[in-house]
């Protein structure tokens, strides 16, 4: 585990009761979560890992208690946070007509819609586009995959997009935090390994990164802190 000093922003729950329906994930936690370098987000199948996901997005929101980030609510920072969701390789919910559209189009309604629509003048979109492209490490030339429909590239490939997508409202916010669910699930070992190259490159230009996998090998030595949902409360482990 990678131990760190560094200033970087920090996770609070304050009295946090979080729930569906009658399943509770958590019930009145109180901590706080520094998540500065990679942290791992780990408990059993149904522990409510996408689920705490979701709330510190504001996606989903406690039954009582509140979520901060930095000391402000999480609604009024999304702007912060970037999320890839889990089941990208199998895309469920995703339509035939989703999967036939090229996956830059994808990536630049991501950018869209990360700028209210208001883009600026062309050549600026291009330059955000390119360089947007060139963090998530894919290839922007004529023959490159991103020019083809979704639905026609590998897992690894789609992993890409879906970190694109995911870094497109971060912009250049050296304050940014990545919420990534199971993002190196369904890749071989190749593409895990160059997927995890690239986010300690997230990491070391000042992302801060929030990551579920069911399989840590690997991940530990990159790591900042775990942090463990069980019996309905949080545990960090620094
Ligand atoms: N929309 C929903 N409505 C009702 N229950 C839900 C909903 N989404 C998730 N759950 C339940 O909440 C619990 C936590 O689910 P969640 O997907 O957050 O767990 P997880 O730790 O990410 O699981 P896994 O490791 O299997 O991906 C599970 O029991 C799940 O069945």
């Amino acid at each position: 585990m990678q131990r760190s000093t560094e200033a970087g922003p920090i996770l609070s729950l304050k009295n946090v009761t979080l729930a569906h329906g009658s399943k509770r994930i958590l019930r009145s936690c109180t901590c706080e979560i520094p998540l500065h370098g990679l942290t791992l987000l780990s408990g059993r199948n149904g522990a409510g890992k996408s689920t705490f996901l979701q709330a510190v997005l504001g996606i989903i929101q406690p039954v009582d208690g509140e979520i901060l980030l930095d000391g402000q609510p999480v609604r009024r920072v999304r702007s912060q946070l970037g999320y890839m969701p889990q089941g990208r390789s199998e895309m469920p919910g995703r339509t035939e007509a989703a999967l036939a559209i090229p996956a830059l189009a994808h990536i630049r309604s991501a950018l869209n819609g990360a700028s209210w629509g208001f883009w600026g003048a062309l050549g600026q979109q291009k330059k955000l586009l390119n360089s947007l492209l060139e963090r998530a490490e894919i290839p922007s030339g004529r023959t490159s995959y991103v020019h083809r429909p979704l639905g026609q590239l590998s897992g690894g490939e789609r992993q890409r997009v879906a970190l694109a997508q995911a870094l497109a409202p971060l912009g250049t916010r050296n304050n940014a935090v990545l919420l990534l669910d199971e993002p190196i699930a369904a890749l071989d070992q190749a593409g895990r390994d160059a997927l995890l190259g690239l986010l300690k490159q997230l990491v070391a230009a000042g992302t801060s990164i929030i990551l579920t996998s069911h399989d840590m090998a690997g991940l530990e030595a990159m790591a900042s802190r775990t942090v463990t949902l069980l019996e309905e409360t949080v545990h960090v482990c620094v």
